[in-house]
């Protein structure tokens, strides 16, 4: 079994692989101070809880867009599976072509979702991620990484509006159904809802019209993913498990590398 990490700056989703199966997926808190052992004693008790052996673990890759969690998170991994985890970033194959100014400064989690969607769906497509920001990426009919937009997450616009508005309350994001709203609560859902639906179906009306191609897939993935999706037709696929499947196929795009490596490493060690 293949163990996978998406680190992203709210949650570090857990995904555990049976073959190409998506048998098990957890959801853990970003904390960046959180020490390498309760890193490892989380793992074990998800394990654990969810009735699974830690010794099925053959391999383990990571993606991360939050650098300094990465010490404790590695050495947490060691230590449990004894194990050092492949990490995507510079020396990974990830058989994409970026096409961003400096290729390095795209986030790990956006080139992930990039190789998922376009092994998943084929190009040309729009790949639009709900997380902590909004992230919207381009894909050409040939499977380059073009580039995209980055826009302040559904949950983050929702925290600064009640944060800096004293008569404003903090509100669950459901949908209020109509925009002439007859109170605080509703009123704000409105705005933030169907003010982001506009936002995400003019990005991707231009990033559409940028890509001059015909027939661009939209696909989007991430927890509020389903909450926009149902309010637009621009969105035709949600994939919640994009990232998970990504990490998923690069792993195996490296595998054989990896292990003459290992294996040259352990000869090494040996002489
Ligand atoms: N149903 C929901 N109601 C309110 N907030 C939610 C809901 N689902 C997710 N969120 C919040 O929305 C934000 C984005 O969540 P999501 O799970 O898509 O991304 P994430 O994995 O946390 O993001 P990242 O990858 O950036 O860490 C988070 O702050 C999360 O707590
Ligand atoms: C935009 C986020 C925060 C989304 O998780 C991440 O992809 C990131 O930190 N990216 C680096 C900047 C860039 O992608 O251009
Ligand atoms: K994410």
């Amino acid at each position: 079994m293949i163990l996978v990490f998406d680190v992203g700056n709210t949650n570090i989703v857990l995904g555990l692989y049976k073959d190409n199966d998506l048998i098990e997926s957890w959801r853990i808190a970003t904390d960046k101070d959180k020490s390498s052992d309760e890193y490892g004693i989380l793992i074990h008790q998800l394990f654990q809880y969810s009735g699974r052996n830690l010794e099925d673990v053959e391999d383990v890759i990571m993606s991360s867009v939050v650098p300094n969690i990465m010490y404790s998170l590695e050495h947490s991994i060691r230590k449990v599976f004894n194990i050092e985890p492949l990490v995507v970033g510079p020396g990974v194959k990830t058989g994409m072509d970026i096409k961003y100014d400096n290729p390095k400064q795209v986030g790990a989690d956006r080139i992930v979702n990039a190789v998922s969607a376009f092994e998943k769906y084929g190009g040309p497509l729009i790949i639009v991620d709900f997380g902590t920001a909004t992230t919207f990426c381009a894909i050409s009919p040939k499977g380059e990484y073009l580039g995209g937009t980055i826009a302040p997450g559904i949950k983050i616009s929702s925290d600064a509006l009640f944060q800096r508005a004293a008569k404003l309350p903090r509100v669950e994001l459901v949908k209020p159904g109509k925009v002439i709203c007859k109170n605080t609560v509703n009123s704000m859902q409105a705005g933030i809802i169907y003010g982001y639906v506009g936002l995400v179906e003019y990005i991707i009306k231009k990033m559409t019209r940028e890509l001059k191609q015909q027939d661009v897939k939209v696909i989007a993935t991430g927890g509020l993913s389903t909450l926009i999706a149902s309010e637009t037709k621009h969105i035709h696929i949600v994939d919640k498990t994009l990232t998970l499947d990504g990490l998923k196929i690069i792993y195996t795009r490296n595998k054989e590398e990896r292990k003459e490596k290992i294996a040259t490493e352990i000869e090494l060690r040996e002489i």
